[in-house]
């Protein structure tokens, strides 16, 4: 095993991303979606960038990456179609204590981006240590037909009723058990025809019926 499995707030965070193209779209797009401050070096840009740029979402250093750009970032993405210039820039980076992610270049990079299905607070994320970027993509298609979008409802309302449970069951063991043996089906089912406040009151009614002698 090479990669440690980890989530990344980003949010507030100075990301920077050399390169406006295809790829460098799909990076900053995710970014903004974690609402990181991103700041794209890049001479041309894709129109849905170019576009994030206009709506003031988005810093563009209009020209090509030059060195000392890269001193005061948090995690890199270098993006350009110039492996030289991502090779260049991914040196700096590291040097300067960023995380850095080079496009074309897996052994230069500190991390991968995973494919990934996002329901709400729901992110399955899909690793192939780089392997087969093509293998992840139709893992996590698979992965998405059978995991829909009434899961991050789940999710949404098991969170909501964690602190209330906590508050009931007053062990971490008798906690575990609960949760252990109230994630079921009947309550998805519920969720899946829309039945959220029955869903709801399954997992309270279970609470109940739990104690510590059960
Ligand atoms: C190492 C890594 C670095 C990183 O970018 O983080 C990397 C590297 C490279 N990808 C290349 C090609 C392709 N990348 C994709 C797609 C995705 N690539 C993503 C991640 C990663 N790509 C990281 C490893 C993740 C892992 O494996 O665990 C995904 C999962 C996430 C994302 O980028 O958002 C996203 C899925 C989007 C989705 O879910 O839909 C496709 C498929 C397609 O587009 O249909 C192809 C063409 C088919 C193929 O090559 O498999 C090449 C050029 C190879 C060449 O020159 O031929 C390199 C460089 C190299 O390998 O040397
Ligand atoms: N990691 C991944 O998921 C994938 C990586 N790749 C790799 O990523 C690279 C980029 O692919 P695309 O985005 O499709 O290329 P592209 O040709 O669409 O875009 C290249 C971008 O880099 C910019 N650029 C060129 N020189 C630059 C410099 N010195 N400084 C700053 N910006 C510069 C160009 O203006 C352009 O915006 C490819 O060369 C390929 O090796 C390709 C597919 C997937």
């Amino acid at each position: 095993m090479e990669l440690y499995p980890i989530n990344l707030k980003l949010a507030g965070r100075r990301c920077a991303v050399v390169g406006g193209g295809a790829v460098a779209a799909r990076k900053v797009m995710l970014l903004m979606a974690v609402a990181a401050e991103v700041s794209v070096f890049s001479p041309v840009l894709t129109p849905g960038l170019a576009s994030l740029v206009e709506a003031r979402r988005l810093t563009w250093v209009p020209r090509a990456y030059n060195p000392g750009d890269l001193y005061s970032f948090f995690l890199v993405f270098c993006a350009t179609d110039q492996p030289d210039a991502n090779r260049q820039a991914a040196a700096e980076a590291r040097a300067a204590g960023a995380l850095v992610n080079c496009a074309d270049a897996p052994e230069l990079s500190d991390f991968y981006v995973p494919a990934h299905i996002v329901h709400g607070d729901l992110l399955i994320t899909v690793s192939t240590g780089g392997g087969s970027p093509a293998l992840a993509r139709r893992l996590k298609e698979d992965i998405a037909a059978r995991y829909g979008p009434e899961y991050g409802h789940y999710l949404a309302l098991i969170a909501k009723l964690r602190p209330e449970i906590k508050g009931r069951l007053s062990t971490a063991k008798e906690r575990e058990k609960f949760w252990r043996e109230t994630i079921d089906h009947e309550a998805l089912n519920l969720i899946k025809s829309g039945k959220f406040s029955e869903a709801e009151e399954r997992i309270r009614h279970a609470a109940c019926c739990t104690g510590p002698e059960s």
